[in-house]
């Protein structure tokens, strides 16, 4: 039974959730509850009433998974079944409950867990658990009486804070504030079974709102919060909802009417395809943890060596590679080619630390250890010990070859080598190497522990054992090491492909990335898609720099593509374009001409990080950076409009639907490519790149899921057909032109247009129940095109 209960000898009835991993609130625990509660409550010998989760957490929250089961069966089948009202009956057992209920809060209570530990008469907490509500992550509330229970307890800032920006609280901070009852300072079972024998029962339910809150309401503290929440997403609705519960809850109504409430906005959240967008991106992410075909136990990693300078190296970048893995307790080393360019480096690492210090997220002792007495070397003298190398020299062919074939003789046999790039040929680098079976790529985006996306590349050659570990485990225990009870595998509900798992991405996830696995293809899957033109494209037409950076923000980008260009850098494509010519050879995309930004990078004006203290900018590019200010550079306009008379162009308005459909059709249609290609193994990794490494809108759920979901692939078939006809007769007409085939449908989007509105198992995406099919009839390049 997924809930157990034992009677201890002093008349305490404890019943403990027992569902690996995290003790979920699925069908099957919340029915086991509702059966073993009452058990207890009717137990003469039972005195009073502790409920516990086993393992480390207290309870993970609803099972996520459920949800897209029940959008699946409607809202008519809904109100028959509803797991979320299940869930509700349960808090209103434990909260009538005669006898005095207590949670011994084990371990993070999150969501339905911490609505579990309301619904009980007191909380008493371990030191290091924490108390909160993610939903609003989920595009959800806490729709199993949270919202009204909460700010019974708590100040409404805090409530706010807990529900509408999903920030947890630890258990001090809790207990400071109401939300759990004491700290337990020996073991916190015993505490729990001492305080429910020593006080009596106090429903929440029968309480009057916190004391302050219907005066911060009336003071306009709703507003405030919803203002706060808004800006921070806009796009988004659930923090719309969570106000409207908040006020129920502060109002005269009571806390049946709430609840009333509650459930209405609840059920709205759930069917809307912001929340299931969320919840896509939340199982993704632990998706992508499991790579088809890579099952095997990681190498140990005791020690990183890290190589180069550069962008991406320990120097010139606010925060560094090395410090991601400094900041989590793995010991670094690290080489350079010149001592000053060293020293500045650990100068630099030494100044963030003292950001991470101040803010008390590393002591000075324990920075000390981590970097070692003398981290920093010319030669490779320390790096003979090292487990894994991350080479991030400049992305110079030579210079990678010439780094990589030094690690031949200095460092050990089985050392793993991970060749920093963010386009160039991983085989071609690993082919220096006797052994080139110890080679994978890593794509740290920049700023590297700012960006949250890492792409790892495997090559024709990498092993599985370079690939684990890559991926997988540093000294970590993690949840997915507890085997789900009864799983033969840890299969994954929304998998298609199959795959058992691997001990997910620990190397990634331990410096906080979010990890994907791709294939060895011309810019992986991010710079590949991110790289078609278009935004330039429109602005020669007609669009201006303003209204396409606009549309791009409308859409929900984190930035548009103008002001992305001045914040990277427009050097990077354009060395790139220059070192391999004209035509990249996954996308067959013509890199050119594109007169306006070779003009920019021939005149050194790339972007934020060129000053031109002529005209008092601390960056110059497209745009002129003043402080936080930005204008479009006026000679960028100029040079525009030289561009269109040198090309015989015409501007022409070019509308915001025009500007978001070849923004983001073409990129979509590329991510299809990627898939029929089997350059990655399913569509889901692609959301995941572009949500955490180019700020797509995660309430859009990511490219491959904004088109099943939010467009249909039968329109973006359409669309691209049109402007694939306009882009051919442009360059046909036009000889200043050249032919590209971004606009060209990929077959695998053929098929998808075809099955369009097919049924799919809740939760699965039709893209991938095609793919699988696709798959079968088509080769590809990549490693995952016979999944
Ligand atoms: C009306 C009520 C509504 C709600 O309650 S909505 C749900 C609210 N709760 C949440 O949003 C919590 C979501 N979970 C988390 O934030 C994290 O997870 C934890 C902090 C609980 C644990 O984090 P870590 O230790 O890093 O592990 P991991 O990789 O995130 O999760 C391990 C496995 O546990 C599954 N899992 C976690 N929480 C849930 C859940 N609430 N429902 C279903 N599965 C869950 C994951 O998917 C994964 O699974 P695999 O091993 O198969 O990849």
């Amino acid at each position: 039974m997924p809930a157990t209960i034992n009677v201890r000898p002093d008349g305490v009835g404890v019943l403990t959730m027992d569902s690996p991993p995290v003790n979920s609130l699925g069908t099957e625990l919340v029915t086991s509850m509702k059966q073993e509660f009452p058990k207890l409550v009717q137990d003469p010998k039972v005195k009073a009433i502790v409920i516990t989760g086993k393992g480390p957490m207290f309870c993970g929250g609803a099972e996520i998974t459920e949800f897209a089961i029940m959008v699946a069966m409607g809202p008519e089948k809904m109100k028959e079944n509803n797991p979320v009202a299940a869930l509700s009956e349960m808090m209103d057992m434990i909260d009538a409950s005669p006898k005095t209920t207590v949670a011994a809060i084990n371990g993070p209570a999150l969501g339905g867990g911490c609505e579990v530990s309301l619904a009980c008469h007191y909380r008493v907490a371990d030191g290091k658990a924490s108390v909160g509500f993610p939903e609003v992550n989920l595009g959800l509330l806490p729709g199993a009486q949270g919202t009204q229970r909460l700010p019974r307890v708590a100040p409404l800032p805090t409530a706010m804070q807990m529900i509408l920006q999903g920030k947890p609280l630890k258990a001090d901070a809790a207990r400071k504030n109401g939300i759990i009852d004491a700290v337990a300072k020996k073991d916190v079972i015993e505490e729990a079974a001492e305080w429910a024998l020593s006080h009596p029962p106090a429903p929440i339910s029968k309480r009057e709102v916190h004391k302050t809150n219907r005066f911060m309401v009336a003071a306009g503290g709703l507003e405030q919060g919803l203002n706060t929440a808004v800006n921070a997403a806009p796009l988004m609705i659930a923090p719309r909802a969570i106000i409207k519960c908040f006020e129920a809850a502060c109002s005269n109504k009571s806390f049946r009417e709430g609840l009333q409430v509650e459930m209405e906005q609840f059920t709205n959240l759930v069917f809307s395809v912001e929340s299931a967008a969320l919840r896509h991106l939340f199982l993704s992410e632990r998706l992508a943890q499991k790579v088809p075909g890579i099952d095997e136990k990681p190498a140990p990693l005791k020690k990183i060596g890290i190589l180069g300078a550069g962008l991406m190296g320990f120097l010139g970048l606010k925060l560094s590679t090395a410090m991601c893995f400094i900041q989590k307790g793995v010991p670094v080393v690290l080489k350079d080619a010149k001592q000053e360019w060293l020293d500045a480096g650990v100068k630099k690492i030494e100044s963030m630390w003292a950001g991470q210090a101040k803010k008390g997220r590393l002591s000075k002792e324990k920075f000390k250890e981590y970097m070692g007495p003398s981290p920093a070397m010319m030669d490779y003298a320390d790096f003979k010990d090292v487990d894994m190398v991350i080479e991030a020299v400049p992305e110079i062919m030579d210079l990678k070859k010439e780094v990589a074939g030094k690690t031949r003789s200095y460092f050990q046999m089985d050392c793993l080598i991970c060749t920093n790039t963010s386009g160039l040929n991983i085989d071609d680098i690993a082919a220096v190497l006797k052994d080139p079976s110890r080679v994978m790529g890593t794509h740290f985006f920049s700023p590297a522990n700012v960006m949250q996306l890492l792409e790892n590349i495997r090559t024709s050659k990498s092993s599985t054992r370079t690939l684990a570990t890559g991926r997988t485990g540093i000294n970590g225990r993690f949840p997915w090491d507890i085997p789900k009870k009864g799983a033969t595998s840890n299969f994954h509900p929304y998998e298609v492909f199959g795959s058992t798992a691997c001990e997910g991405m620990a190397m990634g996830k331990l410096i906080n990335k979010k990890c994907i696995m791709v294939g060895n293809c011309d810019g992986f899957v991010g710079n590949r898609m991110a790289g078609i033109p278009e935004p330039k494209m429109v602005l020669e037409e007609g669009a201006t720099v303003e209204q396409i950076d606009k549309a791009a923000t409308t859409f929900g980008m984190a930035m548009g593509p103008m002001a992305l260009g001045d914040l990277v850098g427009q050097e990077l494509f354009w060395k790139q374009r220059k070192a391999a010519g004209d035509m990249n050879k996954q996308t067959k995309t013509y890199f050119g001409p594109y007169e306006l930004t070779d003009w920019l990078c021939e005149l050194g004006r790339f972007g934020m990080k060129t000053p031109d203290p002529s005209i008092k900018a601390n960056g110059r590019g497209i745009f002129i950076h003043r402080g936080r200010d930005k204008t479009v550079d006026p000679e960028v306009v100029a040079k525009l409009d030289e561009v269109r008379k040198a090309k015989g162009v015409t501007p022409r308005p070019v509308s915001d639907e025009e500007i978001v459909e070849r923004l983001f059709y073409p990129l979509i249609n590329e991510g299809f490519k990627i898939l029929e290609e089997g350059f990655v193994a399913r569509s889901s990794d692609i959301d995941l790149a572009y949500i955490y490494g180019y700020g797509f809108p995660p309430s859009k759920g990511g490219p491959m899921f904004f088109a099943e979901n939010y467009v249909g692939f039968q329109k973006i078939l359409e669309r691209l057909k049109v402007y694939d006809a306009q882009a051919k007769e442009r360059y046909t007409k036009n000889s200043a032109y050249l032919p590209i085939d971004y606009f060209v449908p990929s077959k695998l989007l053929e098929a998808c247009a075809a099955k369009q509105g097919t049924k799919v198992f809740p939760g699965q995406t039709l893209i991938d129940v095609v793919l699988k099919d696709f798959r079968k009839s088509h080769d590809g390049a990549g490693p995952f095109s016979k999944l």
